[in-house]
């Protein structure tokens, strides 16, 4: 207890000198940040290798890569971010400065996760420097070597009391929330959201809460419902054999086309489906399954060759517990593809399980394993409400020609975000809050997101000491005449055009009684 006492007051001391507070200083540790992962590029893979059997290109792609773009964005943007925004004034406030003014919150604790356990502390930070806090960094202790590596090399090009790095598994984190904080960013299991949301609670920390759960991945089979009208309209009853008549004349496709299960198979198969916005699982009619089913099979091949063991490209499962969880949701499921097991070196195959019930224990909770349902609607209608039923995922996922059928999907479900005609994507937009709802977290960061996040946004009035006469107004006696003009100028909406003839005919007035005293 008394350790963490220690590193949260060295911070918060750190924080009181006011030294981060600068803009200049804040980009130069950004700056050192930056220098940091590029010297030490060649550790961080290694680590990341030995955690969870990255390659170097991956590792770099998915980790580094985020990272560098990331500081990027704000080493250039951060002076406008932090710069004070005026807001709009109206006829009370016309003489007076009002603006919003970005301040830190003070010392932010950021828990990653360890899927991704690089990034997943370094974006948070970035933003938490960015916006001028001291941040308590705690990585996951299961992935040790990551772990290890950002505790001995931070330390080496940031401040030190004011970024100090915090190791350890369980008893280190209970005893590190007990501290405490001004806003804690936490990303791992809902579970263990809730303990941390109860922890800040005792404290009045505001928390920021990177959760997961299972995202739905909806393809549309349809060739289009112009096509499937016509037919009908025509009197065709059932109308898929003509569907694939007209596909292969015309060479039109639905949404299960190699080029969206390719999308799908990269999503879902990467860091061997350990991410947290991977497609959990597939809502398709039955009639596309087996072709669904196919693609993901030529996929596979492309990506990872005949002995899929033996690609660099495919990663293996952080642990034993974690993969026996996984083998366990396989029992008395029908298995399409794959289904290999190795105990030893941590690794499954690329899984794909058809005609899933939605009742099964891999659909109760998140797979987060290369294990992939393929559960049967009858059409968006049913991929809607089975969506719906659920709690809300992290990510939802939506394949289709149909421009109006992706825009309904949106409108008639909720998730943290979502990509349509692809998988992962909108978490490389910068511009995007990246976050959950309900189940699947709250709050968001990434990019000028994770600047807000860490940011009180004060709103600062700085009164004109004259036109006390404005404010007779408000001081008592009470009366209708001045709640009359308060209404008028309270509720009353002025454009520019008209705020400049009412200072004109002020101005006129003015100078009249001006001219009037002067020359009597
Ligand atoms: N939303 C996101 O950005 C995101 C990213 C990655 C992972 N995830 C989610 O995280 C989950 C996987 O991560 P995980 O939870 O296995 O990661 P984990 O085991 O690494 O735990 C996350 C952090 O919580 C701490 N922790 C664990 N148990 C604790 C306890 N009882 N009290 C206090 N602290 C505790 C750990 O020390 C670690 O730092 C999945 O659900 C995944 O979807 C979400
Ligand atoms: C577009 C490329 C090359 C990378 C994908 C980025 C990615 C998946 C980053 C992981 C961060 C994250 C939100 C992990 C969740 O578990």
């Amino acid at each position: 207890m008394e350790r963490m006492q220690q590193v949260v007051g060295r911070a918060r001391a750190a924080f009181s000198s006011g030294r981060c507070r600068s803009l200049e200083f804040r980009l130069q540790q950004l700056k050192n940040l930056e220098r940091m992962v590029r010297e030490k590029e060649k550790e961080i893979l290694a680590a990341l290798q030995s955690d969870l059997h990255k390659s170097g290109h991956n590792a770099y792609s998915h980790e580094i890569l985020g990272v560098l773009v990331e500081l990027a964005l704000v080493m250039e943007k951060l002076p406008s971010w932090a710069a004070p925004q005026p807001v709009k004034k109206n006829l009370l406030t016309m003489r007076d400065e009002a603006y919003i003014y970005p301040e830190p919150l003070g010392v932010v604790l950021v828990i990653g996760a360890w899927n991704y356990p690089f990034v997943l502390v370094m974006q948070p930070l970035i933003g938490a420097i960015a916006a001028g806090n001291a941040v308590v960094v705690k990585p996951s202790e299961v992935s040790e070597h990551t772990s290890q590596l950002i505790a001995d090399i931070l330390p080496q090009y940031l401040d030190r009391e004011l970024y100090p790095v915090v190791t350890g598994g369980v008893p280190e984190t209970t005893e590190l929330l007990t501290q405490r904080f001004d806003h804690i960013l936490y990303t791992g299991n809902t579970a263990v959201g809730k303990i941390v949301m109860a922890a800040a609670a005792k404290h009045l920390t505001p928390v920021t809460l990177e959760l997961g759960g299972k995202s739905p991945c909806y393809i549309d089979g349809a060739v289009s419902y112009t096509h499937l009208d016509v037919y009908k309209r025509q009197g065709h009853e059932d109308v898929s054999g003509l569907l694939w008549a007209h596909r292969w004349q015309w060479g039109l496709e639905g949404a299960e086309s190699p080029c969206c299960c390719r999308r799908i198979t990269w999503g879902k198969y990467m860091n061997c489906g350990q991410t947290c916005i991977a497609p959990d699982y597939i809502l398709c009619e039955p009639s596309i399954q087996s072709q669904v089913v196919e693609n993901i099979k030529a996929t596979l091949q492309e990506f990872y060759g005949e002995d899929v063991k033996k690609s660099p490209d495919y990663e293996r499962i952080v642990n034993k517990r974690h993969f026996r969880r996984i083998v366990s949701l396989l029992e008395g499921q029908k298995i399409a593809h794959g289904g290999e097991t190795d105990e030893a070196s941590c690794f499954i195959a690329p899984t794909i399980l058809t005609d899933v019930s939605a009742e099964s224990k891999v659909m109760e909770e998140e797979i987060f394993g290369p294990v992939l349902p393929i559960v049967s609607v009858k059409g968006v209608d049913e991929a809607i409400e089975f969506i719906n039923s659920r709690e809300k995922p992290l990510a939802l996922y939506v394949f289709s020609n149909d421009k109006k059928l992706i825009k309904r999907v949106i409108s008639e479900t909720s998730s943290g975000g979502m990509t349509a005609n692809d998988v992962i994507m909108h978490s490389t937009v910068l511009d995007m809050p990246f976050g959950g709802v309900g189940n699947s977290g709250m709050g968001a960061y990434h990019g000028k997101h994770s600047f807000e996040t860490f940011s009180h946004h004060r709103a600062c009035l700085i009164k004109d000491l004259k036109m006390e006469g404005m404010n007779k107004l408000r001081y008592p006696p009470g009366s209708q005449k001045k709640l009359d003009w308060a209404k008028f100028f309270v509720l009353k909406r002025f454009d520019k055009v008209r705020l400049g003839l009412i200072f004109l005919a002020l101005l006129g007035v003015v100078a009249a009684v001006m001219i009037k005293v002067m020359f009597p």
